[in-house]
């Protein structure tokens, strides 16, 4: 199978498992990527059964928009009843490094605002130790070289996003040769460091289920 049949099966996998969940007034957080995207097509098929959506991107909610679903300002909701976003790398505890299309901002705080956050991937990002995947940091722009120094002091080697602006105005760096052992302290240290919006470690609010394409099929992990 392609990588593109993995993601497209991950995507039907939690169309599944949320449509018997979904509430009329229910809203669904959505994420943002090319596995993302197969779930917006596919969520289009479940119009009507609930409420709306809250979108982690400009980019997913022109895309929901254009299928005619609903998509609300997050501040206008209660909360959000499931999230359904992929990933760069996902480990055992359902950790996850994500940001690699540069939403990881308004992706953690969809995540934090939802009762319940199913990760879709395909097998090519289970991994033993997050890392692998150079780490992406968002950045005030102003704040760029002191934030570069600040993280080259915590062992990784940042590397500037050319000519990529979040949807936030910031900037993306990149660190390499991170090995990422304890994914909470990382990820506040990094939080830490001013001029950081936040990195793309979610450890904190990690995935509650995570739904993984692989050539035998779709298999379903809980947190270990
Ligand atoms: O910023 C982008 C997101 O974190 C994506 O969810 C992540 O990069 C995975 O994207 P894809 O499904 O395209 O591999």
């Amino acid at each position: 199978m392609t990588q593109d049949e993995l993601k497209r099966a991950t995507a039907r996998a939690a169309i599944d498992y949320i449509a018997p969940k979904l509430e009329a007034d229910g809203i669904v957080g959505v994420g943002t990527g090319s596995t993302a995207n197969f779930f917006i097509d596919m969520l289009a098929e479940l119009k009507g059964r609930f409420d709306g959506t809250v979108a982690s991107s400009e980019a997913s909610a022109q895309r929901l928009k254009a299928h005619g679903i609903p998509v609300y300002d997050l501040n206008a909701v209660d909360g959000i009843q499931v999230y359904v976003d992929g990933a760069d790398e996902a480990n055992a505890a359902l950790e996850l490094v994500k940001g690699g299309g540069a939403a990881l901002t308004r992706e953690k705080i969809v995540a934090a605002c939802s009762d319940e956050f199913v990760c879709i991937a395909d097998e090519s990002k289970w991994v033993p130790v997050l890392g692998g995947f150079p780490l992406p940091v968002e950045v005030i722009p102003m704040a760029r070289s002191l934030v570069a120094r600040e993280i080259v002091k915590l062992g990784g080697d940042p590397v500037y996003r050319q000519g990529v602006t979040t949807d936030n105005g910031n900037i993306i760096l990149d660190v390499h040769n991170l090995l990422i052992r304890e994914p909470k302290t990382l990820e506040r240290a990094l939080n830490n460091i001013t001029g950081v919006v936040t990195n793309g470690i979610f450890a904190q609010r990690p995935a509650d289920i995570l739904l993984l394409g692989t050539a035998t099929g779709v298999k379903t992990f809980t947190a270990s």
